[in-house]
């Protein structure tokens, strides 16, 4: 059985453009794995595919040995949790009741039945209210809680979308981008955390610094196809990846 996350033979098109092509990869528990690439490259159409928001023509996926079928509302159930490119909080919900709300199906008797005056047990309240405390401080970002997203900086919000993400203690979490917006400090810190958290992930970023620094591995994609999969040292020794990039005589990605 192959454990953690494993993506066999997938192919997505779009009519007649071919977004994946077949393509292969394992996300092992408690590895960090990035999927890089220049634009148009795939990585998001990957992403979408373990999420559920894409399905593909050819290929399976499996979760610790079983097949994995991810629809993008069961994603919680199934152990997996994603972020998102931009920052999708609920402006008139406080940082902490967004964070609860990523808790997925635990939160119907939290945030929703706040939401909507339904009754909820105290004690299941309380767990949730502990638990997004407690991925608001893995986050650095706990004394936000009862601010409202939307006056806080841009990185602080960017760890709160993460801290929702973590608040269901995935084994898998999918980040997309997590470094867009984000100054080299911030980057830096965030690959501090990143490094730090203690599920399986795998990681879509541009922000090369970061994909080298936290990966285990690194899968490089050019229209679809593996260009490359390996260490962070040995994809940035290939010069596949740097004619994938920059063309045949630039060098390194940068
Ligand atoms: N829903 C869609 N319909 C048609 N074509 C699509 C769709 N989604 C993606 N594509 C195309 O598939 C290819 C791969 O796109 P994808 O967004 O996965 O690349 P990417 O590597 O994430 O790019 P970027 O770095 O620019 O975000 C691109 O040519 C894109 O235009």
């Amino acid at each position: 059985m192959t454990e953690g996350l494993a993506l066999r033979h997938i192919s997505v098109h779009f009519g007649g453009l071919t977004a994946l092509d077949d393509i292969s990869l394992d996300v092992p528990p408690g590895a960090v794995v990035g999927v890089i690439g220049p634009n148009g490259a795939g990585k998001t159409t990957l992403f979408n595919v373990v999420c559920g928001f894409v399905r593909p023509e050819t290929g399976t996926m499996t979760l610790d040995g079983q097949p994995l079928r991810p629809r993008p509302q069961q994603l919680t159930r199934l152990g997996i949790a994603r972020t998102l490119q931009g920052i999708g909080q609920f402006s008139g919900l406080t940082v902490l009741e967004n964070v609860m709300a990523g808790a997925g199906r635990d939160a119907r008797t939290g945030v929703l039945s706040a939401l909507f005056s339904m009754p909820r047990t105290d004690r299941d309240e309380h767990r949730l209210r502990d638990a997004a405390m407690s991925a608001l401080r893995t986050c650095g970002v706990a004394e936000y809680a009862a601010a409202r997203p939307d006056g806080l900086p841009y990185a602080v919000r960017k760890r709160v979308g993460l801290a929702r993400a973590l608040v269901a203690r995935p084994r898998i979490l999918l980040l997309d981008e997590p470094a867009g917006g984000l100054g080299a400090q911030e980057i830096d810190e965030l690959a501090t955390l990143i490094s730090g958290l203690h599920c399986s992930v795998l990681v879509v970023e541009h922000h090369m610094d970061l994909v080298m620094s936290i990966c285990d591995r690194i899968l490089v994609l050019d229209f679809g196809k593996q260009v490359a999969i390996g260490t962070p040292t040995e994809v940035s020794a290939d010069p596949a990846v740097a004619e994938a990039y920059l063309g045949a005589d630039a060098g390194q990605p940068q």
